[in-house]
C-alpha cells in the first residue's frame, strides 16, 4: 500500500506500513495520517512496536511493506525501494538517554545541526542562544552537558532537535530517565513548548498519563498494531476495546452473563443490575473508577475485599475484589485510607458502566 502524496496533505502518514524481523513480525499494517502542528503520542507496553514505527518515521529503519511520507513527500516506500535517510527527513529527535556529546559544551551540541547544514557562524550562534532560551538554559552555553543535571540535560537535547527547525520533531520515552516530580513538571513545559512552536511531533511512550496530557492523537498500540487511534477525550470517554481501558487505567473490566432478570458477574452469584430488554449475549464492560462510590458495607452494595491500595494525590486508589466473584478486580477511590483485607461496600452507578462492543463467547 503506497500514499499517493498529491491526495494526503498530513505532515506525517504511514499506509500499510508493516515491519518483519526475518520471519517475525514487529509491526502489521500501520496507518496513520497526522495534521501540520498536531502531537501524536504512541502509547502502549513494551514490546508492542512504538520505538519501531518511530524509527521508521525516521529512517532508522526502513520498512518491509508500507510506505511512509513526510509533508506530502514519499520518504520510504518498499514497494518501489525508495528510501530517504534521516538527515534528508528534516526531523528533530529526543532519546531517552539524552545523546549529548559529552566533550562539546551545551552551545556547541545544540549547534551542531546548524553546522552540519553549512550554517554560517554568526547564524548559528544566533540560533542557539534563541534555542536554548526557549528552554530557559541561555546561562548555561558554555557548560559542559556533566555539569547539567538529567532534566537540564535534557532540556539541551530538545533545544538540539528545534535549532533548525525541523519540519517534525520525534520524541522516544525523553522523559522516562527522569523522576516522577520533575517528570510531571517536564510534560506541562514540553507541551507548551510543543505548541508555542507549533511543532508537529510524533511521542513514545508507556506512560498513558504522559500520553494524554501531551497529545492531540493517541495511538494505542498492541501486538505491532494500532488497537484504537483517538483524541485524550475520546479515549477515556469510549475504548474500543477491554484492552484499551485497561491499559488506560479507567476502571475495573467484568465479564457478565444475562441470568433471567440480571446482568451478572460471570461465574459467580453476584449480581450487577437489572438486565434491559434487548441485550441478550454475554458482555465484557468497564466499570470506571468514577462510578463507584465505597463506603461500609450494606444490603444494597457489593461487599469487597482490599486488595492493596495507593496514594493518587486526589484520594487513595484501591483494588478490590469483589466477595463471592473473587476474580473480578475493580478499581475505586477513596478519601480514606484502605488497608489490604479492609471489607468495603461499593455502590455503582449503572449509567457510567461502559459496554464493549464484542460479546464474550462462552466455552462450549
Ligand atoms: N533488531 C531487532 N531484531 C529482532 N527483534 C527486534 C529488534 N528490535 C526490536 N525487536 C523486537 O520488536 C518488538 C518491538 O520492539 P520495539 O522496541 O519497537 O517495542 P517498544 O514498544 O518500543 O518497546 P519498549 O517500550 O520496551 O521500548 C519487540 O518484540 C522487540 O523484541
Amino acid at each position: 500500500m503506497t500514499i499517493d502524496p498529491s491526495t494526503s496533505n498530513a505532515a506525517v502518514s504511514a499506509a500499510g506500513l508493516e515491519l518483519h524481523y526475518g520471519a517475525t513480525p514487529v509491526l502489521r499494517g500501520i496507518d496513520l495520517s497526522l495534521g501540520q502542528g498536531k502531537t501524536l503520542a504512541l502509547l502502549g507496553p513494551s514490546g508492542c512496536g512504538k520505538t519501531t514505527l518511530l524509527r521508521l518515521v525516521a529512517g532508522l529503519l526502513a520498512p518491509s511493506k508500507g510506505s511512509v511520507a513526510i509533508a506530502g513527500q514519499i520518504v520510504a516506500d518498499a514497494a518501489t525501494n525508495a528510501f530517504s535517510p534521516p538527515e534528508k527527513r528534516n526531523l528533530g529527535m529526543v532519546f531517552q538517554d539524552y545523546a549529548l556529546w559529552p566533550h562539546m559544551t551545551v552551545g556547541g551540541n545544540v549547534s551542531f545541526p546548524l553546522e552540519m547544514r553549512g550554517v554560517s557562524r554568526a547564524d548559528r550562534e544566533r540560533r542557539t542562544l534563541h534555542a536554548l532560551d526557549r528552554v530557559g538554559l541561555s546561562a548555561y552555553a558554555g557548560r559542559r552537558p556533566s555539569d547539567l543535571s538529567g532534566g537540564q540535560q535534557q532540556r539541551v537535547a530538545i533545544a538540539r532537535a528545534i535549532v533548525a527547525e525541523p519540519q517534525l520533531i520525534l520524541f522516544d520515552e525523553p522523559l522516562s530517565n527522569l523522576d516522577r516530580e520533575l517528570r510531571e513538571n517536564m510534560v506541562g513545559e514540553l507541551a507548551e513548548l510543543i505548541a508555542s512552536l507549533g511543532l508537529t511531533a510524533i511521542y513514545v511512550t508507556h506512560d498513558h498519563s504522559e500520553a494524554l496530557t501531551l497529545a492531540d492523537q493517541v495511538a494505542v498500540m498492541r501486538g505491532g498494531l494500532i488497537e484504537q487511534l483517538a483524541t485524550p477525550d475520546e479515549l477515556v470517554a469510549q475504548p474500543a476495546t477491554p484492552e484499551v481501558a485497561d491499559f488506560l487505567r479507567l476502571g475495573g473490566i467484568a465479564e457478565l452473563e444475562r441470568r433471567d432478570a440480571c446482568w451478572v458477574f460471570r461465574n459467580s452469584d453476584i449480581a450487577l443490575m437489572r438486565a434491559d430488554e434487548g441485550r441478550t449475549d454475554n458482555s465484557r464492560v468497564l466499570i470506571p473508577v468514577a462510578a463507584i462510590t465505597p463506603g461500609d458495607i450494606q444490603p444494597d452494595r457489593l461487599a469487597a475485599t482490599v486488595l492493596r491500595s495507593q496514594f493518587r494525590g486526589d484520594g487513595h486508589l484501591a483494588t478490590v475484589s469483589l466477595i463471592g466473584a473473587d476474580h473480578v478486580e475493580l478499581q475505586v477511590l477513596s478519601r480514606h485510607k484502605l488497608k489490604p483485607g479492609d471489607g468495603v461496600g461499593l455502590l455503582i452507578d449503572h449509567d457510567q458502566i461502559r459496554w464493549f462492543a464484542h460479546p464474550v463467547h462462552s466455552p462450549q
